[in-house]
């Protein structure tokens, strides 16, 4: 007897996403007038079916009576078919290709549109047992080959029961035809694959429940030794982050949910129990308290530019790993600075909200163009830096004061000391990141040393600026307009109030920390934030990390992968080598990489060894986080 089992996959909503009947309705009736009733009509036959309220030979003769089906139709379908892997048969397409485990594909459905994804996956002609379509002389569909049990009712269990087949015996499918497999003595274990479409009664006729392949393979054993299914993982994002993160993360195998606004410190620390990855913008606070009792976390993605609201040398204690997206909405803020700068010039905000109470102001005086005026950046990193360039080219004259040493672009000039920007400045602008010392940085005494009449942009963060100090200097004139993006109070959804001191001031644009918040901006930091979770789950990359040393890594392959996040304090590694050639374990490559706060190890070993050996290492003084990949 076989130690593994033989593996038979139902096709429809298992090894595709798609349901066959369903998809060629969609192909045949395109452009007809009654498509979508008769479309209809067949997910609900399949329905029936799937659910096991009707027998499958019966559904199957109805729905395709409905059809006006060619030769061409299921060409078309058949051409389509694999590229429509369910993501995670398309996540494990290794299992397939190298034939370790014999494969059987059971469908109801039709052999032109299986064949080639059974090509595909490396499973031969002989192991795909499904129907035959039988055509006119015209290429018209008029039915199936009757005398295939599958084109009957009970007709998966009679077709496996034919294969004589020896040993473990596992279906894996989504209908009621599936679970008769098991239900007729001719499987072992039936898995109720949930993945595309979840039916109860199915559900309820199974051993188990599968929302992935991941899941299946885990369970039998066939996914390497004790690889954690991937669905297991918890990932929790809030504050609306952009759908493409989801996708993605689902798509690579991921269980995600999603909440619209920000969490308060007890909210979050209920939430984020048995989350394994927190996905935040920057107004949830990660504290120090919800690190400690976040049992799961392994990761905190910032799906923005600020780090500010995350306590990272909190995070770091807990070998928790944060990423955020550090380039890709740069652009929309200083579009929208420039922007700023302009209506502030013209005063527009005050013109535009005059005639909407019906005045007609016309009138040149107080309006200034940028071209020739002086653009003070406080903070030219990579926001500051970005708005210099293009404020040159609008013709302005660029200042800049930066904490560290910056390489000046064009004819940027750097300023020594912060006032004497803010004396030649027309327009001065925040651009610093939101660390905690820099808070209330502008406040009277800085407004005060600016030029009589000059703008004021604070794009940043809110701590940055002393709010009652900007509305003083605002009332007395010295500051002729304002635009401020960010608060120091800020509402966590947009359900909350919103209250300032800078409300109802003259020539002031107030913004709901609307900086990044364009459909580019969003889209691209999901996709970049989502990549750098997803190297750091499966490869332990940790490129870009803002709290743990940067390691770049390739997938692991042909070894198991040990991580192992430690404080760092003496010795650690040497006692960690110990502790792996005790356990006997054979080191293909280690890298060590190591911050003034943690190290970060990684060893890739040979496949051969006892698991019980890990215990050892997450015993090892000093470790905060272990964890295996392969
Ligand atoms: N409004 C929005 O929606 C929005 C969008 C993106 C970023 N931001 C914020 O914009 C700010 C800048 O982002 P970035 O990507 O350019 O950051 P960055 O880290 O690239 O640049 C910040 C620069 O500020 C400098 N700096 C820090 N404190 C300073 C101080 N007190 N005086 C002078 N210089 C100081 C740093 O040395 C650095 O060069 C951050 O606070 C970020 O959170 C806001
Ligand atoms: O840090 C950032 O990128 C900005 O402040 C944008 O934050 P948000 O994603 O909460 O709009």
């Amino acid at each position: 007897m076989s130690a593994r089992p033989t593996m038979i996959f139902d096709f429809d909503s298992t090894l595709v996403d798609f349901e066959t009947l369903e998809a060629l309705a969609d192909i045949a009736l395109a452009g007809a007038p009654d498509a979508e009733a008769t479309r209809a009509r067949i997910a609900a036959l399949t329905d029936q079916a799937m659910g096991g309220e009707i027998g499958f030979g019966e559904a199957l003769r109805q729905r395709l009576a409905l059809l006006p089906l060619t030769r061409d139709h299921v060409a078309t379908l058949a051409a389509q078919a694999p590229d429509r892997l369910t993501a995670s048969v398309r996540r494990n397409l290794g299992f397939f290709q190298t034939g370790a485990v014999e494969v059987v594909i059971l469908s109801g459905g039709f052999r032109e549109v299986i064949a080639p994804v059974a090509q595909a996956l490396g499973v031969p002609a002989d192991r795909v047992l499904c129907n035959d379509l039988v055509y006119d002389d015209d290429g018209r569909v008029t039915g199936v080959d009757g005398a295939n049990p599958l084109s009957h009712a009970e007709g998966k269990p009679r077709a496996i029961h034919g294969l004589n087949l020896t040993g473990r015996v596992v279906m894996v499918g989504d209908g009621w035809n599936d679970a008769e497999v098991k239900l007729a003595g001719a499987a072992d274990a039936f898995y109720a694959f949930t993945e595309v479409v979840r039916r109860a009664p199915v559900v309820e006729a199974a051993d188990a429940e599968a929302a992935s392949l991941d899941e299946v393979l885990h369970a039998e054993g066939l996914a390497g030794r004790w690889s954690f299914p991937r669905s297991r993982m918890r990932m929790l994002l809030l504050e609306n982050i952009h759908p493409a993160a989801v996708e993605r993360l689902e798509e690579a195998g991921y269980t995600v949910e999603t909440m619209k606004g920000a969490l308060d410190e007890d909210d979050l620390i209920e939430a984020v129990r048995g989350v394994h990855v927190l996905g935040i913008r920057s107004k949830t606070t990660v504290s120090r308290r919800v690190l400690e009792q976040a049992d799961k976390l392994m990761a905190v993605a910032a799906f923005c530019i600020g780090t500010n609201q995350i306590d990272l040398d909190a995070a770091a204690d807990h070998g928790v790993a944060v990423f955020n997206a550090p380039y890709s909405n740069t652009r929309s803020v200083v579009e929208l600075a420039i922007g700023l700068m302009i209506v502030l010039m013209r005063d527009v905000p005050d013109k535009s909200a005059a005639m909407h109470l019906g005045k007609w102001n016309k009138s040149a005086t107080g309006s200034r163009e940028l071209r020739g005026k002086t653009l003070g950046i406080v903070g030219y990193g990579a926001i500051g830096s970005q708005l210099s360039v293009l404020a040159e080219n609008l013709g302005m004259r660029v200042l800049f004061y930066d904490l560290s040493e910056r390489l000046a672009l064009g004819n940027a000039r750097r300023m020594r000391a912060l006032d004497a920007l803010l004396a030649e400045s027309d327009v001065v602008t925040l651009h610093v990141d939101g660390r905690a010392e820099n808070k209330a940085i502008f406040g009277a005494a800085q407004f005060g040393r600016m030029k009589e009449g000059a703008l004021f942009l604070n794009l940043s963060r809110g701590h940055v600026v002393d709010v009652g100090a900007l509305a003083q200097a605002m009332g007395s004139g010295r500051i002729a307009g304002a635009a401020v993006d960010v608060f120091p109070e800020e509402p966590r959804t947009n359900a909350d109030p919103f209250e300032s001191p800078l409300q109802g001031l003259r020539n002031m644009i107030l913004t709901p920390h609307i900086g990044g918040s364009t459909e580019e901006a969003q889209e691209a930091i999901a996709e970049f934030a989502a990549e750098r979770l997803l190297g750091y789950l499966n490869r332990g990359d940790t490129t870009f990390s803002v709290n743990l040393p940067n390691v770049q890594l390739a997938e692991v392959s042909g070894a198991h992968r040990l991580l192992h996040i430690h404080r760092n304090q003496p010795g650690v590694l040497a006692e960690l080598n110990q502790a792996l050639a005790a356990a006997g374990l054979n080191i293909l490559g280690q890298h060590l990489k190591t911050s003034e706060r943690v190290g970060y190890v990684i060893t890739d070993v040979d496949r051969d060894y006892d698991r019980e050996a890990l215990g050892v290492l997450k015993a090892v003084p000093g470790t905060l986080k272990f964890r295996t990949l392969h």
